[in-house]
């Protein structure tokens, strides 16, 4: 039997080697695409060994206006097991369960989970509609390399995904403006306290049916920036959907609320750069003080903020259909000190969040050191003309009205 001397040692052995390699390749491990790939001579993610044991107590459906987000879930999980000896196992739909771990899995201690947000659509015709899954996939991965748990086949987990959705599918609203919030989620399980990569590990998925994150419409929000506080650096891992990166958030969120602001937004360095809000991203609309010309501005992927969906979706539409109408489109840092100018020279257009929860929610106004910095919404004014325009480009692509290539 190995001592605790010798794990630690070879522990430490591979953290170095691999740290060394890290600095002589070019790309770190998890930077790789990680798209159809799964572990060589081990088994891939194989749809077509799935098994379904339907629920034998299928659940009352909520009626749509009663629906609050993540509190309510389907009457089926989807789960695939996976060993490191074995790769994965054959995937199973069965009726939404309790998970039974032994006190000991690493998961509870050292926080080895990621997971994904994504949502099911029903369009007029009742058909059922994913929106970009394949990115949901790679980021999910992405965050998967990072902590030591296993890649998979994302377009095998997104087939499974389709006969996920299928069989809960009655549980998906059949009225504009809701879904199915779904939460892919991979933990290590392997029972052992010894930090190390888990030898074992379950990937599954849940799902909530949610209503319209505005039910009457637009509320442009309040935010308090954080300068106290950091989530996360470069070369961290703020990019990642990690478990371990959310509930430290928490605090600051709580505190921005006792002061009245529904979201807090994270500075980053000294140079107090703006970079994302709770769970969005942020946009930026702005008449340049040079040119006079409209740009619509975000945070770079520098690592310091996560890779969203939407802020993938809305840069793609500003760069396809406000660029030609004379805007220009650019991921820079911008600090908050530059927000706080344009907004006392009157040239700050508007602000919004993006995040797959509420497409996009418009900024009133932010708190940042004492001062209000207002975001360009007159007082009878929720949205902006981006955030509106953004919103219903995007939601008609994913309730079919729009043929797109995302759908
Ligand atoms: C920290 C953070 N930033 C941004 C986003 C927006 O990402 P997406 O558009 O993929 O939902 C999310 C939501 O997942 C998030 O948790």
């Amino acid at each position: 039997m190995r001592s605790s001397h010798q794990f630690v040692r070879n522990n430490l052995l591979r953290s170095h080697t691999a740290a060394k390699s890290l600095s002589q390749s070019r790309s770190a491990p998890w930077q790789r695409s990680y798209s159809s790939k799964a572990a060589p001579a081990l088994s891939g993610i194989d749809p077509s060994k799935l098994t379904i044991t339907p629920t034998t107590a299928p659940k009352e459906l909520i009626p749509n206006k009663e629906l609050v987000f993540g509190k309510t879930f389907t009457d089926h999980m989807l789960s695939i097991e996976w060993t490191a000896s074995e790769g994965w196992f054959a995937p199973r739909i069965t009726p939404y369960q309790n998970l039974s771990l032994d006190p000991a899995t690493c998961v509870l201690h050292y926080a080895f989970t990621c997971f994904e947000g994504m949502k099911a659509y029903k369009d007029k015709e009742g058909r059922i509609r994913l929106f970009r899954p394949n990115k949901n996939m790679e980021r999910l991965n992405q965050s998967a390399a990072r902590i030591a748990l296993p890649t998979f086949d994302g377009d095998a987990f997104t087939k499974l995904i389709a006969e996920f959705v299928k069989k809960d599918g009655s549980f998906i609203p059949n009225e504009k403006g809701y879904s199915l919030y779904l939460r892919p989620t991979l933990i290590g399980t392997q029972p052992t306290i010894g930090i190390a990569p888990p030898g074992s590990a379950l990937l599954y998925l849940i799902a909530s049916p949610v209503g319209p994150y505005y039910p009457t419409g637009f509320k442009a929000v309040s935010l308090e920036a954080t300068d106290y506080a950091v989530r996360a650096w470069p070369g961290g891992v703020g990019d990642k959907k990690l478990g371990a990166n959310y509930a430290p958030c928490v605090v600051p969120q709580q505190e921005a609320a006792s002061r009245g602001y529904q979201q807090n937004l994270w500075l980053f360095g000294e140079e107090e750069y703006v970079t994302e809000v709770g769970t969005m991203n942020l946009f930026m609309a702005i008449k340049n003080k040079e040119t006079g010309q409209n740009e619509l501005l975000t945070a770079p992927l520098d690592g310091t903020i996560l890779r969203g969906v939407t802020r993938d979706s809305v840069l793609a539409l500003a760069r396809e259909r406000l660029v030609p109408e004379g805007w220009a489109v650019a991921e820079r840092k911008v600090r908050m000190t530059e927000l706080a100018e344009a907004s006392a020279e009157g040239r700050l257009i508007e602000v919004f969040g993006a995040g797959t929860a509420a497409i996009v929610s418009p900024i009133r106004n932010i708190s940042y050191k004492g001062k209000v910095v207002n975001c360009g919404l007159k007082d009878h004014e929720e949205t902006g003309e981006v955030a509106l325009r953004m919103k219903n480009w995007i939601e008609g692509i994913q309730y079919g009205e729009e043929e797109h290539e995302w759908r």
